[in-house]
C-alpha cells in the first residue's frame, strides 16, 4: 500500500504516530481469557455478544468523555457486554496502556487491546486477552508481515483479531492464518461508515472463523442486521460511549446486548 494515497489525513496521522512509537520492554506473556468461551456463555445466557469499546475520543467523535474508564468498564459489563475493547493509542484516541491495565484488573471479561501495532516490539506494551492487527496498515512499507505478527502475538499468548474491510483483505487474513476476523464498516480511506460493507464481505469468511462486525452499529436494528449477515459478535464504541453526553452507559449497552432477545419477544408478542 502506498500510504500517502487513499487514506484519510486523520488516519495517516495515526499511522505516522504509530511508526514513531517504540515498543515495550520485556516480552509479554499472557494467560488469556477466552473470547470464544465468553461469546458462547453470552449466547447461552440470551445475550448478544457485544465487545464494548472504551474510546475516550476519536478523530470522528465529537467531544471527549473524561469519566474514569474503570467506571465505564463496569457499567458496560453490568449492561451485559461480553468483552471490552480499550484503545491504547494516546495521541488520537486518548488511550493508554495504563488504562487498559486498570480496566483488565477491574473486570473478568476478555479485554481487547485496540491499537495500531506495526512491529513485533509493539506487542510488548501491556497484557491483554486479544490484540488487534489491521490488514490495511500492515501493507504499508516497512511494517512487519501480517503472518509473522500473528505468530508473534500468539507466541505471547494473545488471541488475535484481524481487521479487514474488503474481500481481498479477508483473503489475506485467512492466508496469514487468522481465526478471528473483523470486518470494519468504516472505510479508513474516507472514514465513512456503511453497514453494507459487512453484509458484502461476510459471505467470504468461512464457517469456523469467528466473525465480528465492527463500527457504525448504533441501534438494536443495526445489531439484528449484522447478526442476520452472519456476525458472531459486534464491536461497538460510539453508540455506547455517547461522546459529549453524560447518558447511561449501562443502559446504552443493555439496549444492544438485548437486541436478539427483544426481537424474539416482539415476534412472539405479535
Ligand atoms: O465507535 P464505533 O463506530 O462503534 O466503532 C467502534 C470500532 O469498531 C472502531 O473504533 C474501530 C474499529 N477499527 C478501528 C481501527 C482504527 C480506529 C478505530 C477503529
Amino acid at each position: 500500500m502506498d500510504d500517502s494515497e487513499e487514506i484519510a489525513p486523520a488516519v495517516q496521522s495515526i499511522l505516522d504516530a504509530a511508526r514513531e512509537r517504540g515498543g515495550g520492554g520485556d516480552r509479554v506473556s499472557v494467560t488469556p481469557r477466552s473470547l470464544a468461551d465468553a461469546f458462547e456463555a453470552a449466547e447461552n445466557d440470551g445475550r448478544t455478544p457485544v465487545i464494548a469499546e472504551i474510546k475516550p475520543t476519536s478523530p470522528t467523535a465529537e467531544g471527549e468523555r473524561t469519566d474514569d474508564p474503570v467506571d465505564l468498564a463496569q457499567q458496560m459489563v453490568a449492561g451485559g457486554a461480553t468483552a471490552l475493547s480499550v484503545l491504547t493509542e494516546p495521541e488520537h484516541f486518548g488511550g493508554s496502556a495504563a488504562t487498559l491495565e486498570r480496566v483488565r484488573d477491574a473486570v473478568d471479561v476478555p479485554v481487547l487491546r485496540k491499537d495500531f501495532v506495526l512491529y513485533e516490539s509493539q506487542l510488548d506494551v501491556v497484557e491483554a486477552d486479544v490484540v488487534l492487527l489491521i490488514v490495511r496498515f500492515l501493507e504499508a512499507e516497512g511494517t512487519d508481515d501480517l503472518a509473522d505478527l500473528l505468530t508473534a502475538a500468539r507466541e505471547r499468548g494473545f488471541q488475535v483479531l484481524v481487521e479487514t474491510h474488503t474481500a481481498a483483505e479477508v483473503e489475506k487474513a485467512l492466508d496469514a492464518g487468522a481465526d478471528i476476523i473483523g470486518v470494519n464498516n468504516r472505510d479508513l480511506g474516507e472514514l465513512a461508515v456503511d453497514l453494507g460493507t459487512f453484509e458484502a464481505v461476510a459471505p467470504d469468511v468461512p464457517e469456523g472463523v469467528t466473525l465480528i462486525a465492527e463500527s457504525g452499529i448504533q441501534t438494536a436494528d443495526d445489531v439484528l442486521r449484522m447478526r442476520d449477515a452472519g456476525a458472531d459478535a459486534l464491536l461497538i464504541g460510539s453508540a455506547i460511549m455517547d461522546h459529549g453526553e453524560t447518558t447511561d452507559v449501562e443502559a446504552n449497552t443493555r439496549r444492544l446486548t438485548d437486541a436478539d432477545t427483544d426481537a424474539i419477544e416482539t415476534t412472539t408478542d405479535t
